[in-house]
């Protein structure tokens, strides 16, 4: 694997967030890799913290690096979520769903006392533009939800993965909905959720308290 220097820069600086005891929600994506390969150094090194996967790439990396699991039940205590995301905007509005994990990702980090993103530099954005929202649904009936999403004005494309609809770890399809620029990302959020059919979005609304920033040259942080 070739590795990105800026999502690994990301991974290392957040590695002082973790402490001896944890619980941490582990996001998905590609820089969640750089992530769990260090937390699983730590493991190896005696650190003691138990890791709740938000996707079963995750789950797999995981167990790979030698992260302990645990399940995300009622009196599960998430001290703080790690996670990606597509892009990030000046008010810590994150887009995510790339990988299509954003439900599990979004109830990890809605139960995490924090939640700190990390990106490279790429992923800094003033408003959310030129993107796809990735928009779970459930089969039953998707393209009379897809209708409604229509009805809205959105474009609806259903996503595929090796020549077949994706379907998430819920069971549930994804379809993408092109966003030019994002004015209003809370109103746009709710306008899907509202939708018979539609499980979650992609937007997580003021749910990030710090992003970290990996570049060429160190890593950046920012606090919301
Ligand atoms: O569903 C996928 C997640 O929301 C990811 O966190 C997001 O797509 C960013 O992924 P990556 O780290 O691969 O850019």
């Amino acid at each position: 694997m070739v590795v990105n220097k800026t999502k690994a820069t990301a991974a290392k600086a957040s590695l002082k967030y973790i402490n001896n005891g944890m619980t941490i929600g582990l996001g998905s994506g590609s820089t969640m890799y750089y992530f769990l390969e260090e937390l699983g150094n730590l493991v190896q090194s005696g650190l003691h913290i138990e890791g709740v996967p938000t996707s079963k790439r995750t789950e797999k990396w995981a167990l790979d690096f030698g992260v302990p699991l645990t399940e995300l039940a009622r009196d599960t205590v998430i001290d703080v979520a790690i996670d990606g995301a597509n892009q990030v905007d000046e008010n810590f509005h994150l887009l995510k769903g790339g990988g299509g994990s954003l439900v599990r990702e979004k109830i990890v980090a809605a139960s995490a006392k924090e939640l700190i993103i990390l990106i490279d530099d790429s992923k800094c954005v003033s408003r959310i533009h030129d993107a796809d929202l990735p928009v779970e649904v459930l089969p039953f009936g998707w393209e009379k939800t897809a209708m409604a999403i229509e009805q809205q004005g959105y474009d609806p494309i259903l996503r595929y993965k090796d020549g077949a609809s994706f379907i998430s770890d819920n069971g549930n399809y994804i379809v993408d909905c092109h966003i030019r620029t994002l004015e209003a990302p809370l109103k746009v959020h709710q306008q899907f959720k509202k939708l018979t059919g539609v499980v979650d979005t992609g937007l997580f609304i003021g749910m990030a308290d710090r992003v970290i920033i990996g570049k060429e040259d160190g890593a950046v942080e920012k606090r919301n």
